[in-house]
């Protein structure tokens, strides 16, 4: 499916977002885990969220959906019948191989899409193989996980990847070994918030080591309930189309904006975006917000590799931004944007190219020539990448030549609700 986005006047209104991804995954996951019902508001439906629904209720736990919420009836485990499919999600695939390799009784076989079966997955079996469990595979999906009685870890985290962490923390439930991952910079850390709320708090030091995250001695997750917040990464393409038209005004309510996740909208206020925070809150331990974004001139930014991790999937969506700035950009430390849905550097290289606009990958860093404004008048082709196709149609709101996208209907895989949200506050998309 092809999709266009025409430029038009300001964007003004409240977008409405749907619930954060990466917290979606592992509320499922958790409670699937845990001992009794976990309720939860907010859950995203996307396809990439319902991969992991569909995973865990092969592995015989009952998932329902009621008028406002999702139950998960929490217990043991068993083996699927079949492979478990997890679609075009990392997440799913990476955070169930850890679950199941602390589960002994448990054998799963993984597949994935043709993405998906060709993103690395040595970085998540090399260390659950070092805990004790059986691999059976090489770097690419399919892989059969058999669970086993773990022993500890103390995992370097590098590049510090929160699938990853996130896995060996999973493995970690079914051992009362000692396990800790260590990470240069943090990534985010919605695993650690989320088995504290399931009761099992997590310790997070600062040393001169790096950031040293290890389960306590409390290993058994109990259901609760949990509310979900807007995501911040589906929440970027209207907040950055908002940034790039003149007299626009659009309105976020609920965001997650914990700063393991704003990245971007740090790197949109240096570049002189008017963003506004209020009615600050906590909900289900996490950090939420309205946020406020109107339209601005921008500056160019120059952000370093040690603030990617806080914006891993938000660089298609600043890279719009950063055509639209008056001069050079520099982003740094961007080698994991080749192993993501697409290779993402290329994707966004070759289209701002086809939109007028001079972008070089440098080694792992990306320039981008911005000139205040951008040609567009190009169709894209998005290698099936969800956030390369909402990217170039947020870059076509605001172009002087409409864009067209191909592969639309990967937009799902994280955002359903793109194109109504974009019209409801004025983008010409269809
Ligand atoms: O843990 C998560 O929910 C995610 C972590 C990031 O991946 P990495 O762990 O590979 O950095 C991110 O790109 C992905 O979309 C979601
Ligand atoms: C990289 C992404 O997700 P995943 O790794 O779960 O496929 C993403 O949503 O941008």
């Amino acid at each position: 499916m092809k999709l266009t986005a025409r430029p038009g006047g300001p964007l003004i209104g409240e977008a409405a977002i749907p619930g954060d991804k990466s917290s979606s995954h592992r509320a499922l996951i958790l409670g699937a885990m845990a001992t009794g019902e976990t309720r939860i508001i907010g859950l995203l439906e996307s396809e990439d969220v319902l991969s992991t629904v569909r995973a865990i209720e092969a592995f015989g736990v009952p998932v329902e959906r009621s008028d406002d919420a999702w139950i998960v009836h929490g217990q043991s485990w068993q083996s699927p019948e079949g492979p478990v499919d997890c679609g075009n999600s990392g997440t799913t695939a990476r955070l169930l191989m850890g679950a199941v390799a602390g589960m002994p009784d448990v054998r799963a076989t993984f597949t994935g899409d043709a993405s998906l079966s060709a993103r690395p997955m040595k970085r998540v079996a090399g260390p659950l193989a070092r805990m004790g469990a059986t691999i059976d595979g090489g770097e690419y999906l399919p892989i059969t996980v058999a669970g086993g009685r773990l022993g500890g870890i103390e995992y370097r985290n590098v590049p510090a990847s929160a699938q990853v962490k996130s896995a060996i923390l999973l493995a970690g439930l079914g051992t009362s070994a000692s396990v800790s991952v260590v990470e240069p910079w943090p990534s985010r850390d919605h695993t650690e918030i989320m088995f504290a709320r399931f009761g099992c708090p997590v310790s997070v030091d600062d040393t001169p080591d790096g950031w040293v995250i290890s389960l306590g001695e409390k290993r058994k997750l109990s259901g609760c309930g949990l509310a979900i917040g807007a995501d911040p990464s589906a929440a970027a393409f209207p907040l950055v189309a908002a940034s790039i038209t003149p007299g626009s005004d659009v309105l976020v309510r609920g965001m997650l904006v914990n700063p393991l996740r704003t990245g971007l909208y740090e790197t949109l206020e240096a570049m002189g975006a008017d963003i506004e925070l209020s009615n600050e809150r906590i909900q289900s331990g996490e950090i939420l917000a309205d946020v406020r974004v109107r339209g601005a001139r921008l500056a160019p930014c120059h952000v370093g590799a040690e603030r990617i991790p806080a914006m891993i999937d938000e660089i298609p969506a600043l890279a719009i931004a950063c055509a639209f700035a008056d001069s050079e950009s520099v982003i740094e430390g961007l080698s994991e944007l080749r192993i993501k849905e697409s290779d993402r550097l290329g994707s966004i290289v070759a289209g701002l190219a086809a939109c007028g606009v001079t972008a070089i990958p440098d080694g792992d860093s990306l320039r981008i020539f911005g000139k205040g404004s951008v040609r567009g008048g190009a169709a894209i082709s998005t290698q099936g990448d969800h956030r390369v196709a909402m990217a170039f149609l947020s870059l076509g709101v605001a172009s002087q030549q409409p864009v067209e996208v191909d592969e639309a209907e990967m937009i799902g895989t994280s955002f359903p609700g793109f194109v109504e949200v974009m019209k409801s506050i004025g983008a010409d998309i269809g």
